[in-house]
């Protein structure tokens, strides 16, 4: 494949020790030698968005649990209590740190996300339709590679979304 465009939150090196070429995702810091999946290809003449999205998306998500939350415990936890105005109000203060550039994402899901998913960062791994919730499938699916998302509820808390691949 030609030197075409990558997806948008990766970018092509060039390996000090072999010479090869690898890809690093800018957001998860993950490396990798195979190319990331091609951007999906607008076909000539096709409405921009219409095409029928990708089968599986990866995404890391930084969740803050309630009172309410279908398990109010956690790690970090052991009887959540919060309410869920104040978990939309921590959530919101931790988005506002990655946009300004103040904290990784990563960072933040490690340090404060009730989910155990937090010992990576947050990534969920690759997941196809019906493997989450589904106001959060919705969300992350219609979010681009790089995209962060606004706040998300699910029975599970509060949550937001990073997709990066
Ligand atoms: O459901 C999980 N964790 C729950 C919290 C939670 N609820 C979610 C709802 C949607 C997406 C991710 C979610 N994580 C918990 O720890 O109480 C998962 C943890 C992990 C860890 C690694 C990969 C996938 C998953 S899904």
């Amino acid at each position: 494949m030609a030197d075409e465009q990558l997806p948008s939150g990766w970018e092509k090196r060039l390996s000090r020790s072999t010479g090869q070429t690898y890809y690093l995702n800018l957001h998860t810091k993950e490396s990798q030698w195979d190319r990331p999946d091609k951007p999906a290809e607008p076909k000539s003449g096709a409405v921009s968005g219409g095409g029928p999205g990708p089968d599986k998306v990866q995404c890391s998500h930084l969740l803050v649990k309630h009172e309410h939350s279908r398990r109010p415990s956690s790690w970090r936890e052991e009887n959540i209590t919060r309410s869920k105005e104040e978990a939309l109000e921590s959530i919101k203060s931790y988005r506002e740190k990655i946009v300004s550039g103040q904290a990784s994402f990563a960072e933040l899901a490690q340090k404060y996300s009730d989910c155990s998913s937090a010992k990576r960062g947050g990534d969920l791994g690759p997941f196809g339709h019906g493997a989450m919730q589904r106001p959060f499938e919705e969300a992350a699916f219609a979010l681009k590679v790089g995209e962060l998302s606004e706040p998300v509820f699910t029975d599970s808390g509060v949550h937001i979304i990073l997709r990066t691949a």
